[in-house]
């Protein structure tokens, strides 16, 4: 089960900051049923982009992808080549649930030192590299594909082709057409999912096949959370979600803090912010009209952050939305032995580590309430697939609720365009002289 715990968010717990649940579920019931209806409607139309609904359902693409990663049984490292939406998905589940032998790179940025660290590392003839770009042109991931692609041929002549598999767009991009001609495995990305709606489809899946995930149960659970996103508001989890984000937002909390108790989960607080960042950081609503909407999500992981964080999220400005994830079961426990010696620690001596985690996210989540912080838990049975695939599918579902409550575009990014094409000028690309120019002149070089 994957639960909404929220307690905390009630004005009885925490006072003005605080809302009433039942009413404000009743006033909003009308905008968020339109939400889900719409939603639903929409979700064969590509041009909304809303293809992420129905990823989870394609088992045929699954079955394609678990017959690749059999076929190669040679693989000891697999590198993944791919920023944001083609990077964040696959490595949040594979340090969640990924197990060996096959090692698992992400190369996401362009800083040489650490590509060239894991270059020297590599054996050419046992790794994989999987080059993974929605538009087939992101500049960070096409030089890093020129350097591996380089890198192999030196190494392996010819035989270079057997070692890169593609993942991109059906038709954009120079990825596509390069793989054709060249005769590379390559995959899809659905024309109708952007980028950070693609880790159940082979941006995802491919990695974490290599990861040993079990995709089956990833995809089932992310059918569970479609199921919720399809039901009535009482049982609607994104909904009701989505309604506490703008309930909040709507007073002045203007940051969500992502916070799971989990070092297993240390990358999903990255994939959600991206997640929710790009798609509801927004200058104008689906009218051209300017709103600039938007809440800033910032990553947290329990307890670590209890020693960075917490002191500012229950002293500083109260102008946050917390959100737990805390697993209700461990997948294994270890006792805290006792010690002669260090009885002031005999709080301790026979209890679990995972009793130990459990209280302390219970005791930071209430001392916050104390303080009046408003925040919400979401409690997962167990970290397995099944239940990460639920929560993956439930935020995305619930970014997607958020959008229709702002009248805004969720799927797309508009505002991330003037810093590539200031790259390409920088970098002396092909046309773009004149804006180079402009640069310059405004003494950029
Ligand atoms: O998959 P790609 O087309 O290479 O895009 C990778 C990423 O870069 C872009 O700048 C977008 O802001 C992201 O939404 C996207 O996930």
């Amino acid at each position: 089960m994957l639960r909404l715990d929220l307690a905390n968010v009630l004005s009885e717990r925490i006072g003005p900051k605080g809302i009433d649940w039942p009413s404000a579920l009743a006033a909003h019931a009308q905008r968020l049923e339109a939400a889900r209806d719409a939603l639903w409607q929409r979700k064969s139309d590509p041009a909304e982009f809303l293809g992420w609904i129905d990823v989870p359902e394609d088992t045929e693409t699954l079955r394609r992808v678990l017959r690749f990663r059999e076929a190669q049984a040679w693989v000891e490292d697999l590198v993944v080549l791919g920023i944001g939406g083609s990077a964040l998905g696959a490595q949040a589940v594979a340090a969640a649930l990924g197990k060996g032998p096959v090692r698992l790179h992400f190369v996401d940025n362009v800083e040489p030192e650490p590509i060239l660290e894991l270059l020297r590392k590599l054996e050419p003839h046992k790794t994989l590299v999987n080059v993974i770009s929605k538009s087939g042109s992101t500049a960070e991931t096409m030089a890093a594909f020129l350097a591996f692609r380089r890198w192999l041929e030196d190494r392996l002549g010819p035989d270079w082709k057997r070692h890169v598999v593609v993942t991109t767009d059906p038709a954009k991009g120079v990825l596509r057409p390069y793989a054709q001609a060249e005769g590379l495995p390559a995959f899809e990305v659905p024309r109708a999912v952007g980028g950070r709606f693609s880790v159940t489809c082979p941006v995802g899946t491919l990695p974490l096949a290599f990861a040993e995930v079990d995709l089956e149960n990833l995809l089932a659970g992310a059918r569970k959370a479609n199921e919720q996103a399809r039901a009535a508001l009482e049982h609607n989890l994104p909904a009701q979600t989505a309604l506490l984000h703008h309930l909040f937002s709507q007073k002045g909390q203007n940051i969500v803090v992502f916070m799971p108790y989990s070092t297993r989960l240390r990358y999903l607080p990255d994939w959600f912010v991206q997640l929710h960042d790009e798609s509801l950081g927004k200058m104008r609503d689906r009218a051209g009209q300017e709103v600039r909407t938007g809440t800033t999500a910032v990553r947290a992981i329990g307890t670590t952050d209890q020693h960075a964080q917490v002191q500012l999220f229950r002293e500083g400005p109260h102008d946050k939305l917390i959100n737990f994830v805390r697993l209700l079961n461990p997948s294994e426990d270890l006792e805290i032995p006792a010690v002669r010696g260090l009885e002031a620690l005999d709080y301790l001596f026979g209890k679990s580590f995972f009793k130990l985690l459990d209280a302390e996210a219970k005791a930071t989540a209430h001392a916050l309430a104390k303080a009046g912080q408003p925040n919400y838990t979401l409690t997962l049975e167990q970290l397995d697939a099944y239940h990460l695939g639920w929560l993956l599918q439930h935020l995305m579902w619930q970014t997607a609720f958020l959008g229709e409550l702002w009248n805004i575009n969720a799927f797309d990014q508009p505002g991330v365009e003037l810093g590539k094409e200031y790259t390409y000028a920088l970098m002396g690309r092909r046309g773009w002289e004149s804006l180079a120019q402009e640069l310059r002149a405004e003494g950029v070089e």
